[in-house]
């Protein structure tokens, strides 16, 4: 967790933490990633995101993607350097939309509201509010069916005659609220941003300079995948999905939606909040955009790093990835994430518990942890900050990436980026040493840095300072040099004076076999983790080589809850690893016991 955040406890009744109680663990097949079943099709961000995109424009311009790689999902493109939101479709109705949101703001018209700014580029991503585009017809000029949307949703659907009432209510509560309550002021009873506000956005934006040109080529389907022609016929199912989307302009649902029920973590960039959805009973996590620079929000209109995460959350779809379910507002202003609720983060379980996972606890979530990443880095995503408190857990063992607040979308060639991305403990070498330029690289040295953590329950890397950290690197892996790294001396920090270290000593850190206690771990194991932690970011593992690495080919994936019951233990997965830590330690002392015996 980056400095600044205050940890709330969160667990601490950790001997009910039942990991396994009702289905077992269930990787993957049963893993939520199935949507949200909440019932009656409701507005979702999701769908709203479902614009269908083509390959080409979603790179900066002049950047070439590698052949070998194809884009498997394209989210939108916010090229903040060239203040475009770049959107485009099946068809290709929109390719690039100068965004009010970056060019009024930036060429110093008045700047708008928060959450007029942020519901503008909602509206811009969906690509809906572009003029000349009638939300009646598809991109093709091809009537469309309209779907659900904001008018057809439940939300509309709240003001039958029953909620009708309760909708033309105004309701204001005093400052002092109760626990559970956010602060209301003007949102209509139904949570809804009023229709006159929306409309006076709306006709604000329809002022501004859009630019709505048309592609035609680069297909790709909703579902990722990418389709045979850019002919225009859509299937019926395309149709429905394009028609699904909602008119994010037209209104955010509000915050009052949901009850609070406590605060989980602050961190740098948000305050996250347990919470419950009022109508399904649904529990989900809250994360409230906090507003660190007042001047970004006069430049921009919104944090730019929320809608970095708000744009690449939406716009990802994966078992691994935190899903976001739909972005609330309340009438301060204030932004906040609607994400699903994760019972754990990785760092806050792995300090409740009394001994380290086992191996193949490791694996597990190992497996998890590199299928999204590669995920993200097939879909052109960089996290740059991956850590073991931005690991979130259910208590299925379902791991999911959070917080995309550092990420940032990169291409080829590389481009130079900030070098102070990454929490320090988990941040690369050629980060630390100032590289300008970096890829998917520096999130694989993260996620070696997260497997050691895994397996010794403690950082492996715990520097106080960057040249701490380097030195702690250094003196693990030993000092690198231009044979085990080519274009090292060439970095800006390799000139100052580093002790010379000659050998790699992780294999100690992690033997085969420990009558100590430290971390223990196999050869095709140890070879992972050598291969996540080496120097040379070009000779570093790739997320897609380590899926098919050895140590994984031992491990099955167990599907059978009676199995699983076995296999965790009767309780908890935190039962489970404090058991078989027990048990190493058990089997351990009786050797000793044993060869002490023997040389008597
Ligand atoms: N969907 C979720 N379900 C449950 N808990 C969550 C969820 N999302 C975030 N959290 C909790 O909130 C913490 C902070 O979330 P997040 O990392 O997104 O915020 P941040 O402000 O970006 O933090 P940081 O300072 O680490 O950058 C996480 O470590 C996790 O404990």
């Amino acid at each position: 967790m980056a400095a600044g955040r205050v940890d709330v406890p969160r667990r601490t009744d950790v001997g009910n933490l039942n990991w396994a109680d009702k289905n077992g663990y269930d990787y993957p097949s049963t893993r939520r990633n199935d949507g949200f079943n909440l019932g009656p099709r409701r507005c979702r961000l999701e769908d709203v995101m479902r614009v269908k995109s083509d390959l080409a424009p979603m790179l900066d311009d002049g950047v070439q993607q590698p052949a070998q790689k194809k884009r498997k999902f394209s989210p939108i493109v916010l090229n903040f350097e060239e203040k475009e939101v770049r959107i485009s479709s099946r068809n290709g109705a929109l390719d690039a939309v100068r965004a009010p949101l970056f060019s009024n703001l930036v060429e110093n018209s008045p700047p708008k509201s928060t959450v007029s700014d942020f519901s503008f580029v909602l509206s811009t991503l969906v690509g809906q509010q572009c003029e000349g585009v009638e939300q009646e017809q598809d991109i093709t000029g091809k009537e469309k069916r309209l779907g659900p949307n904001i008018f057809t949703s439940r939300w509309a659907s709240d003001s039958d005659d029953e909620d009708d009432s309760r909708s033309k209510e105004k309701i204001r509560r005093s400052s002092s609220l109760e626990s559970g309550e956010f602060e209301r002021d003007d949102l209509e009873g139904d949570g809804v941003l009023s229709s006159e506000r929306s409309s006076s956005i709306l006709s604000a934006w329809k002022d501004e300079d859009m630019e709505c040109k048309l592609e035609s080529d680069g297909v790709m389907d909703i579902d990722g995948t990418f389709g045979e022609d850019a002919s225009g016929d859509q299937s019926d199912s395309d149709v429905e999905e394009l028609a699904g989307g909602m008119n994010m302009l037209l209104g955010c649902r509000s915050v009052y939606e949901y009850e609070r029920l406590n605060k989980i973590s602050e961190g740098t960039y948000g305050v996250v909040f347990r919470a419950r959805d009022k109508k399904t009973g649904e529990i989900v996590a809250l994360k409230k955009v906090k507003i660190l620079d007042r001047r970004e929000l006069e430049e921009f209109g919104f944090p730019l790093t929320s809608l970095r995460e708000i744009n690449i959350l939406a716009s990802f779809n994966h078992p691994s990835i935190v899903k976001v379910k739909e972005v609330v507002v309340d009438d301060h202003d204030n932004v906040y994430m609607v994400m699903e609720y994760m019972e754990h983060d990785l760092k806050a379980l792995m300090e409740s518990m009394k001994w380290p996972f086992s191996r193949s606890d490791v694996k597990c979530l190992m497996l998890q942890l590199l299928e999204g990443v590669k995920y993200l880095h097939d879909n052109w995503v960089l996290h740059r900050d991956l850590k073991t408190s931005n690991l979130l857990l259910s208590n299925q063992g379902e791991l999911k990436i959070c917080d995309f607040g550092m990420a940032r979308q990169y291409g080829s060639p590389q481009k130079p980026y900030t070098t102070k991305v990454v929490t320090q403990w988990y941040r690369a070498p050629e980060l630390l040493l100032g590289a300008k330029t970096y890829s998917t690289a520096v999130d694989m040295w993260s996620v070696g840095c997260i497997m050691a953590e895994m397996l010794a329950k403690q950082p492996l890397f715990k520097g106080t300072s960057e040249i701490d950290q380097l030195r702690k690197i250094f003196d693990t892996l030993g000092t690198p040099n231009e044979n085990i790294w080519a274009g090292f001396s060439e970095l800006p920090g390799s000139r100052a004076n580093y002790s010379k270290q000659r050998y790699n000593l992780l294999r100690k850190k992690f033997p085969v076999a420990s009558f100590t206690g430290s971390a223990v771990l196999s050869d095709a194991g140890f070879d992972l983790l050598n291969r996540l932690l080496t120097y040379d970011p070009d000779k570093r593992i790739t997320a897609d080589d380590a899926l098919k690495h050895d140590w994984f080919q031992t491990y099955t994936r167990n599907h059978d809850p009676n199995v699983m019951q076995l296999r965790w233990g009767k309780k908890s997965l935190l039962y489970c690893c404090g058991a078989s830590g027990l048990a190493h330690r058990a089997t351990m002392l009786f050797f000793v016991l044993l060869v002490s015996w023997f040389n008597d």
